[in-house]
């Protein structure tokens, strides 16, 4: 398996094309059915309510957060609140700022743009959208050298919304910008319950309560996560049980595809493993962790340890990688102890 490419981990948090595919049908099409985020939602609920009621286009709108959290169904609930159409496009596909001009005077009134990855667009667009967002003018620059001229160009009010999963890396003017800004969180566990329970009845699928929690509980706080893994476990239920979704049938089915009962796969295992067994849990530096599973240090470091860190499995300290109690108790094995000889690190070493 090539890990390097992401998206070919079932618990991989972008999308692929299986996902693109059915993700349109599983969207909620309106705040009411949109599970959890309760914050965002509810101050979303208030800026879009305050300017429907002073029959003004909503400020614009920025979203931030992990890939799979619902930044672009979130801003389609935006659209379809506002009874505003949509327009999508994304930073990497404005290079020209003229791209940006053509589609920023196209706009109809109300209506909401989509610049999804925001912070992928190249500077000079970005500057163009920095007087649209602001005075809804851009300036289209006529001619080139000295001769060229600026000819102002009047927009209609729009609502741009922007999402990007790295928040940080947006020059602060373009964040300031933004009348309002949502962080997408992980989702909590009752939540991606909810969510499941929701795809499984517009799949069509049965699914007992048990069945949820066992599938929300590897889902590692994403909703696209949640989602696909529901996909495969309906396959395992249709072809190998009586197609109901059970709490045993989905952890035998996640079983098949490597995906534990905490959502870790089989990379995330492996690093954590040879990280215990090899190294005795560290501290043990980086190269050293990726040759030892056979693979390229950037694989590790950006597929498979930002989950471990953030579950609380594995820690990045200026000495190199170590495991934390958690590590220990979640693939059963026994720390080391400190200090005596023929300790656990050496058992850890030649014992397994
Ligand atoms: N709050 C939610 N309630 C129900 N389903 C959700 C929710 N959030 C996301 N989903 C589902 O998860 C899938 C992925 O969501 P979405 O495409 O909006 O994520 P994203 O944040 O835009 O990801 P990316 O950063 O990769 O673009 C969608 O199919 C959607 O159905
Ligand atoms: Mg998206």
């Amino acid at each position: 398996m090539n890990w390097d490419d992401d998206t070919d981990r079932i618990v991989a948090p972008a999308a692929d094309g299986e996902d693109t595919a059915v993700e349109a049908a599983l969207r909620p099409k309106d705040l009411g059915e949109f599970v959890g985020q309760e914050k965002v939602r509810q101050q979303l609920d208030l800026v879009l309510k305050a300017a429907r009621q002073r029959g003004a286009t909503a400020d614009h709108v920025l979203l931030s957060g992990a890939p799979g959290l619902g930044k672009t169904t979130l801003s389609m609930i935006i659209a379809a609140e506002m009874g505003a159409p949509i327009r999508i496009t994304s930073g990497p596909a404005i290079q020209h700022a003229g791209d940006l001009a053509a589609i920023l005077s196209s706009l109809q009134e109300g209506e909401v743009l989509f610049l999804d990855e925001i912070h992928r667009m190249s500077r000079p667009a970005e500057e163009m959208l920095y007087m649209a967002m602001e005075d809804f003018r851009v300036d289209v620059i006529v001619g080139k050298g000295p001769g060229a001229t600026a000819i102002p160009l009047e927009l209609p009010p729009f609502t741009l919304v922007g999402a990007t999963t790295r928040a940080g890396l947006l020059p602060p003017p373009l964040r300031d910008r933004f009348g309002f800004t949502g962080h997408m969180e992980f989702y909590a566990p009752e939540e991606l319950e909810r969510v499941i329970h929701r795809s499984a009845g517009l799949l069509d699928v049965e699914i007992d309560p048990a069945g949820a929690a066992e599938i929300a509980g590897r889902s590692r706080g994403t909703p696209r996560i949640a989602n696909r893994l529901l996909r495969r476990v309906r396959d395992y239920a249709q072809v190998r049980a009586d197609g109901v979704i059970t709490r045993e049938v989905a952890a035998t089915a996640l079983q098949v595809y490597e995906v534990d009962g905490r959502g870790l796969d089989r990379l995330d295992r492996a690093v954590l493993e040879a990280l215990l067994k090899l190294f005795g849990g560290g501290p043990v530096g980086l190269s050293t962790l990726a040759v030892a599973v056979g693979e390229e240090r950037e694989t590790v470091e950006e597929v498979a340890e930002p989950f471990l860190v953030r579950e609380g499995l594995l820690a990045r300290t200026p000495r190199g990688r170590v495991a934390t109690p958690a590590a220990w108790a979640h693939l059963g094995l026994v720390p080391p102890q400190h200090g005596g000889t023929g300790s656990g690190g050496q058992q850890g070493l030649f014992g397994v």
